[in-house]
């Protein structure tokens, strides 16, 4: 069994191309990442999901949902730093501030998950995955772009404040924290006690322990470690399949929500990738994705289904395919040596953006694979003095 070994983008500075590795040209890399850019940030019907609105603001719309989520706007600034498309990012930003900011309540200082597209809230609640990437995602435009002088383009100091939020909220009997205090671990929602394979990011969390706060530092430090040690405990042992909502040992939770495989946890697969391409990988995470490869090698998208953990097919269809087949090819550089990896990543190339109602969800996990597997979602580190 194979696992990661190579050292990080982030000591190394080198970012894997593994669609170039694998042999397709680095013109036609080139043209899909634009054209991919094109079809989600342009106006095509069929596949775009940004839409302007007004002078200076932006969202991108859930089309199978009809809702403007934090998850998609917080995935939408990351696509727009990492592609330096400070216009559309601001747009965005400005929007996410202007209507989802939750100036009072127990969740002051979060973001309401869902509003409409004319920005009506549907919930005062936040989902912290929304918050973790919007805080990266600042950072990341803090290093590339500067600072604003002004609110909300200030990023950096955005950012900080966001972070002390998740994690020092409750403090003092205002609402509840992102991350349980004592075991480390991102919550599914501040206030309740279990959480979703899919938030853990400890690829961020590295992140943010260098330009955090500083008194906040040591505990990103531990998170990262934390979500590290939990990721084996959640995965199944033999297919590498996680929940959508877990408890902290490890265990599904289909109490409070589905403890099998669905939409949630395909984006762990892009997340070990992720974290193997910037940190170098966990071997425990180079094992959990070669299960993964080896489970979907035998089986096509158009017969995706929802799963049960050991791998028993439900009869439901997958909803995303598409979101599906990209987060396994991601899952390729946890992974390299797996004798499934390079039939996961051509599968993914062969595969068109999603077109129809249901493209969201799918076609923003498309952009990030396409991105990881090109060598193009960077660490912006802070700008040299
Ligand atoms: O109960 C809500 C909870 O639903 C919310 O979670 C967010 C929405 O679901 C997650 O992603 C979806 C995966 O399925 C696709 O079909 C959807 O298009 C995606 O949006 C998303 O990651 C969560 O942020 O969190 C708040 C709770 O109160």
């Amino acid at each position: 069994m194979s696992t990661t070994t190579r050292q990080g983008a982030y000591a190394t500075g080198q970012y894997r191309n593994l669609l170039q590795e694998y042999g397709y040209a680095p013109e036609a890399i080139d043209a899909r990442v634009e054209a991919c850019w094109n079809g989600l940030f342009g106006d095509a019907p069929e596949t775009r999901i940004y839409y302007e609105a007004g002078e200076d603001m932006g969202y991108l719309l859930d089309t199978g949902n009809l809702d403007v989520r934090t998850e998609g706007m917080s995935y939408g600034m990351m696509m727009a730093v990492q592609m330096d498309r400070k216009d559309v990012f601001d747009r965005i930003w400005r929007w996410t501030m202007a209507h989802m900011y939750l100036e009072e309540g127990p969740n002051a200082g979060y973001f309401a998950w869902s509003c409409l597209p004319d920005g009506t809230r549907n919930s005062n609640g936040p989902a912290p995955d929304g918050e973790e990437f919007f805080a990266l995602a600042l950072l990341f435009a803090s290093h590339r772009w500067g600072d604003g002088m002004e609110a909300p383009l200030d990023y950096g100091r955005q950012a900080r404040k966001l972070l002390q939020a998740c994690i020092h909220k409750g403090e003092n009997g205002d609402g509840f924290p992102m991350w349980n205090p004592a075991n480390k671990l991102i919550k599914f929602v501040p206030n309740v006690e279990f959480t979703d394979p899919s938030y853990h990011l400890p690829h961020f969390y590295e992140l943010f322990a260098e330009w955090a706060e500083p008194e906040d530092r040591d505990f990103w430090r531990e998170a990262a470690a934390a979500s590290r040690d939990y990721l084996p405990i959640a995965c199944h042992p033999v297919t590498g399949l996680a929940p959508e909502y877990a408890h902290y040992d490890g265990t599904p939770n289909d109490e409070r929500g589905y403890g099998r495989f669905f939409s949630d946890s395909y984006r762990v697969a892009a997340n070990l990738g992720l974290d193997a391409e910037w940190f170098g990988g966990d071997p425990r995470h180079g094992e959990i994705a070669e299960r993964i490869l080896a489970f979907f090698a035998d089986k096509s998208p158009d017969d995706y289904r929802r799963y049960e953990l050991d791998g028993k097919p439900l009869e439901e269809k997958s909803l995303h395919p598409v979101g599906l087949l990209s987060t396994n090819a991601a899952a390729a550089l946890a992974a390299p040596g797996s004798a499934h990896a390079q039939a996961a990543v051509r599968l993914f190339w062969d595969t068109p953006l999603r077109e129809g109602e249901r493209r969201y969800y799918d076609n923003c996990l498309y952009f990030f694979s396409l991105l990881m597997l090109s060598g193009r979602y960077r660490i912006w580190e802070p700008m040299q003095a």
